[in-house]
């Protein structure tokens, strides 16, 4: 199968900090890959080093065959980013964030369906200021979408979204994968995880704890659930104090 995303030996730290040490991944055309980890472990930053707005201190990072730092004009094309917070003007209708997002494009997505898509089209017309905050996050989604990108970077996607909201996000994203979207996504919520990963990665000390299916997870650790699984293979299963 195609290779979309390539990442090897990846290192990056803060300081003394060893956030990321020498990640490996792979993942293939229209897969949706989940990057899993406790609060810290080091998503964000892999992220944001494999998207080449943070710099990494080692690796090699291929996207679409194209390197994040030396193909970015083009490379960014074809690519859609949710970011965990994203900075945007308050005072800006979401029509014109999404017209304004839709111009750094050569063949943009019809972001009115995608509004639609995402259950927003009453409010097109309204500040971006005066959505509630799973409003915002399924804007930021619609942004990311708006390239028609052949991949897209999800980061915390349904935090704050409702549960009619999130099942809603995971229909859609599942009619985009397929249609070949392969989506790199983190998450805290293992049903999401469950309900769309191909295939997963654990992060722990800055490295791989486990690579492989939900279902593998599952069966690798003494747990049945992959809540379970995640806590084993995380170290975190021990901990009463959350
Ligand atoms: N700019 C920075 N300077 C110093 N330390 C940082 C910086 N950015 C992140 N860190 C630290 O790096 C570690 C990893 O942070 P990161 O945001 O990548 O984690 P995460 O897995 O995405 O967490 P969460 O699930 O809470 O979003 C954390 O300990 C964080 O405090």
């Amino acid at each position: 199968m195609k290779t979309t995303i390539q990442v090897s030996g990846l290192s990056k730290s803060y300081g003394a900090l060893h956030v990321i040490k020498n990640l490996d991944l792979t993942v293939s055309k229209g897969e949706v890959y989940g990057l899993l980890g406790a609060n810290g472990a080091g998503k964000s930053t892999a992220i944001e080093c494999m998207l080449g707005t943070k710099k990494a201190d080692g690796g090699s990072i291929s996207i679409l065959g194209m390197s994040p730092q030396k193909d970015r004009r083009n490379l960014f094309q074809q690519v859609g980013v949710q970011f965990q917070e994203a900075n945007y003007p308050d005072k800006i209708r979401v029509s014109e964030l999404c017209e304004e997002t839709a111009c750094l494009y050569n063949c943009p997505a019809d972001y009115t369906k995608l509004l639609k898509q995402f259950g927003l089209q009453e409010k097109e017309k309204n500040f971006v200021s005066e959505l509630s905050g799973g409003q915002k996050q399924r804007l930021f989604i619609v942004l990311a979408l708006i390239p028609d990108p052949q991949v897209v970077f999800l980061d915390e996607l349904t935090t704050g979204l409702d549960t009619k909201a999130r099942r809603s996000v995971w229909k859609s994203l599942q009619e985009l994968k397929d249609r070949g979207l392969t989506i790199f996504l983190t998450s805290h919520f293992m049903d999401e995880v469950e309900e769309l990963c191909d295939r997963i990665g654990i992060l722990k000390d800055g490295a791989f704890a486990f690579c492989g299916t939900t279902a593998e997870a599952v069966a690798l650790s003494p747990g049945n659930t992959l809540e379970e699984a995640y806590l084993w293979f995380t170290g975190e299963e021990a901990d009463g104090d959350e």
